[in-house]
């Protein structure tokens, strides 16, 4: 099952196993795409769905916007798995690497909007993934022939503590992924993602030892408040020294990316009409993966960042991308024009201009 991906002319095929032709990715994302259903449906049999899962939307995303991107992991032999392999591959996504296990399930989970003791929305994500098809993922996983070859060939191999989460094996996995880098000749990004409901101890060691041995981390303030007991980015940089980057995300404020010596380049979030936050922070992670396989400056990749973000935050899907003339408005005008650009499901306004509004991702 190969795939032909357009690509840019520095990149090259090559021969994985028993000659199957495939593409070297840029970016390889590790994780377990998941069944976005409604809460009623979680048990239904084959129900309506979208796609979603942290690492499945953020290879999406890369993909979507142009970065050839592999994604690796495991979904079960059902409707859903299907579906999943169709959505990734719909966005031009490799999939060679993941694994279909015709004796176990895809994960599915559903989300649930409400308001908060403060009268503020939240989202409760409720989940059916719990001897799922990707949490049978162990470090043995890193040696199949499709995936040995991804991370080797990847310029960006991305996880998130999601993955760790799901099993014992998946913990094993991410600790030789980030710690022994077997098989990685590129930088190892790793998304924080905690969530809550996935540690039954909520003790977030293991999160912290994958976070510090990753090259670049990205965590928002309110998880690194819960995680590392702080969400101040000079803080959490100093409690994160290893990695070269720490991308530390303030919600609607800013996200701020700190260097080994401290040095700090913030850029100030987008005005956004919010319909519904999850996934915003994959397409976050999107933007600026995007922006770093391409060696772009560190204030370019934040503002991908956060124009992937805002496009997510105005659909109720895990992920939305923006109309290449949106995009390139917001990545082109000045610091100005940035501030008083406003990005809302029907339309994007940079400098005067109404733009094409972000366009939310179907699921085949
Ligand atoms: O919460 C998870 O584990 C998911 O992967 C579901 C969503 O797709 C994810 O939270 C969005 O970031």
């Amino acid at each position: 099952m190969s795939q032909t991906l357009a690509l840019p002319q520095d990149l090259h095929n090559h021969e994985i196993s028993k000659g199957a032709r495939v593409t070297t990715a840029w970016i390889a994302c590790l994780g377990e795409p998941l069944a976005l259903v409604a809460a009623a449906d979680l048990d239904a049999p084959e129900p309506a769905m979208h796609a979603g899962g942290a690492e499945a939307n953020v290879a999406a995303g890369t993909a979507a916007l142009g970065t050839p991107t592999a994604f690796l992991g495991r979904v079960g032999g059902d409707a859903e798995g299907r579906r999943i392999v169709e959505h990734l591959r719909a966005h031009g996504v490799a999939t060679e690497a993941l694994e279909v296990d015709a004796t176990a399930f895809t994960g599915r989970y559903a989300k649930t909007e409400g308001v908060n003791e403060a009268g503020e929305p939240v989202t409760t994500s409720t989940y059916r993934r719990a001897g799922s098809a990707a949490a049978a993922m162990e470090p043995g996983f890193l040696a199949r022939p499709a995936v040995a070859a991804a991370l080797a060939g990847a310029r960006i191999v991305h996880t998130s503590g999601i993955t760790a989460a799901l099993s014992p094996g998946c913990a094993a996995l991410t600790r030789t992924l980030l710690r022994d880098r077997t098989g990685v000749s590129g930088t190892v990004t790793f998304d924080v993602n905690w969530r809550e409901q996935l540690w039954p101890d909520g003790d977030p060691s293991l999160v912290i030892e994958l976070a510090r041995s990753a090259d670049v981390v990205l965590v928002g303030a309110d998880e690194a408040e819960r995680v590392l007991g702080t969400g101040s980015p000079a803080a959490v940089r100093a409690l994160l020294p290893e990695p070269r980057t720490v991308v530390v995300k303030d919600g609607a404020l800013r996200a701020v990316a700190i260097d080994r010596a401290g040095a700090e380049i913030a850029v100030p979030a987008l005005a956004v009409d919010v319909v519904e936050p999850v996934g915003a922070g994959d397409s976050f992670a999107a933007g600026f993966l995007h922006g770093l396989a391409r060696g772009e400056d560190l204030r370019t990749c934040l503002r991908r960042g956060h124009a992937g973000a805002a496009a997510t935050l105005t659909v109720r899907a895990d992920f939305a991308t923006l109309p290449a003339a949106s995009l390139t408005a917001l990545l082109t005008c000045d610091d100005a024009a940035w501030a008083a650009a406003h990005v809302g499901p029907a339309a994007v306004r940079v400098d005067g201009a109404h733009l094409p509004p972000p366009v939310e991702s179907r699921t085949p």
